[in-house]
């Protein structure tokens, strides 16, 4: 006989720990089946030591331009492994306190790995489960090149595994992951070349903030290398690695090289078809507006899905979820227009709503651009040539805000209330209308001529 729950949820990530936590709080049973860690990737190989890695960075960034502000810093050193260890006490805490979370809600913990018996069924570890509703959120995992010499290089995972600062390292992708990690080893003292297979990087991203990057990048000293495909990587006696590109282009004497060329969804090993379910040829689970993969009964959310794979999307759509089936709101769903996202680069970039060009692809010559680039009074003295820029793409006679794009000191944390004014409809008068704060560099967002 196997035990029947009225939701179970595959993966004890964003997602996961979402809907379980909504569908519980309106008194659902629930299990969630977790393989690895609770807190899923962004706890534990993800958002939270990368930010911790960025902070770090942060403060080696600070201690640099003390000079500038009158201090005498006697020298100072840095110690990988006293972060190392203090930053997995930290996830410890966060993994502990979801256990206990789970418990205290009466979440029933399942620990294995989750396979499909069919539309109804779960196997864990040998062992069924039933349940009416099931929400798959098994998330995703890093891909590597097929390139020989592959295995040589590491993931994101394996930087959150390192033991020591490298010395020399080639970051390869241009994404999120890569920028993130090459602004952070190189803040921290690594030589860094981040190498691109085409000529830009964040190639999603507006204008504003792909140029602007690629500039900071090089100011900060990484080395920047478009066009660079790569070929394979080899290692020496000396354990030391060559990564081969086109054209004849390779790097030699590298301590790592980091694979940060995107991530695939977790479905292979769930079996989904055992369940109806047909993931698409990239693996992602698509579903509609309500999170609904086209097998009553079962949905996916976060990262499998193949919506914007970031933790608030996938917190935001399994609470919605949650909600939907446990809490009597049958329209209970999340709009996934002007998501909000902040690259923690140096200096970090943030986003909302639609690009220059992909506002003059649907609105033609009703688009109004407004924009600005300053240095920001904090590096006046500085020796860190460091730029702020902003956008507001704005369309029609009203000057609805239909984009913000920055790039600079301190826009990680501008960005949410800027989002929410976007999201509510406010136009280029709404900013003007609005008293500036002063002395600082969000105060530009709303004196934009
Ligand atoms: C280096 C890095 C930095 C990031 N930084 C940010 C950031 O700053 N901001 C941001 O918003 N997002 C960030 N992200 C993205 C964010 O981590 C993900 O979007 C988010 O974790 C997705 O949540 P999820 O629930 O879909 O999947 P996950 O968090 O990946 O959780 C899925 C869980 O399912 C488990 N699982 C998978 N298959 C099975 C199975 N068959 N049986 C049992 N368990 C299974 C996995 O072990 C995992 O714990 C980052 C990601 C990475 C890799
Ligand atoms: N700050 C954040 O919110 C944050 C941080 C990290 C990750 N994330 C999320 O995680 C997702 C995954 O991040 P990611 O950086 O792995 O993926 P990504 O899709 O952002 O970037 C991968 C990059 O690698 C490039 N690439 C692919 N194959 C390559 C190859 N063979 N050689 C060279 N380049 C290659 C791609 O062109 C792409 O630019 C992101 O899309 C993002 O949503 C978010």
């Amino acid at each position: 006989m196997a035990d029947h729950y009225d939701l179970i949820a595959i993966g004890a990530g964003s997602g996961g720990l979402s809907v379980a936590e909504r569908a519980a709080a309106h008194g659902a049973r629930v299990a969630i089946v977790e393989e690895g860690a609770l807190g899923g990737t962004c706890v534990n190989v993800g958002c939270v030591p990368k930010k911790v890695m960025w902070y770090a960075a942060g403060v080696a960034e600070t201690l640099h331009d003390a000079a500038g502000y009158g201090f005498t810093l006697d020298g100072w050193r840095f110690d990988w492994a006293t972060l190392k260890a203090a930053r997995e006490k930290l996830i410890e805490g966060i993994t502990g306190f979801y256990g206990n979370w789970m418990a205290d809600n009466h979440i029933d913990h399942l620990q294995g790995h989750a396979r499909f018996v069919d539309a109804k069924t779960v196997d864990v570890g040998g062992t069924h489960y039933t349940a009416d509703h099931i929400a798959v959120c098994p998330g995703g995992e890093p891909m590597v090149p097929d390139v020989p010499g592959a295995e040589l290089g590491i993931t994101s995972d394996g930087f959150f595994e390192l033991e020591s600062l490298p010395h020399n390292v080639a970051v390869v992708g241009g994404g999120y992951i890569g920028v993130e990690l090459a602004g952070v080893l190189n803040a921290l003292g690594c030589h860094v070349r981040l190498i691109l297979r085409k000529d830009r990087l964040l190639p999603t991203f507006d204008s504003l903030i792909r140029e602007g990057l690629m500039e900071a990048m090089a100011d900060a000293g990484i080395t920047v290398v478009p066009q660079a495909p790569v070929q394979g990587l080899a290692q020496d006696d000396e354990g030391r690695l060559r990564l081969d590109c086109a054209d004849g282009m390779c790097f030699h004497g590298l301590d790592k090289v980091i694979w940060a060329t995107g991530r695939r969804p977790r479905t292979a090993e769930l079996e989904p078809e055992k369940a109806g379910l047909k993931p698409d040829p990239a693996g992602f689970l698509r579903t509609d507006d309500y999170q609904e993969t086209g097998v009553p009964g079962i949905y996916a959310v976060g990262d499998v899905t193949g919506r914007p794979p970031l933790t608030p999307v996938a917190i935001a759509a399994g609470r919605r979820l949650g909600d939907r089936l446990f809490g009597n709101q049958p329209d209970r769903h999340l709009d996934y227009q002007n998501i909000p996202t902040v690259v923690f680069s140096h200096p970090p970039a943030g986003t909302v709503g639609l690009t220059e060009g992909q506002a003059r692809e649907i609105h033609g010559d009703a688009v109004r651009i407004y924009q600005t680039r300053f240095t920001a009074l904090y590096h006046s003295f500085t020796d860190r040539n460091e730029k702020t820029a902003m956008k507001l793409v704005c369309v029609g006679n009203n000057e609805r805000i239909v984009g913000c794009h920055m790039m600079g000191m301190g826009v990680d944390e501008m960005l949410q209330g800027f989002a929410v004014a976007i999201r509510m409809g406010a136009t280029k008068r709404d900013f003007d209308d609005t008293v500036a704060l002063h002395p600082t560099s969000a105060e530009e967002l709303v004196t934009l001529r």
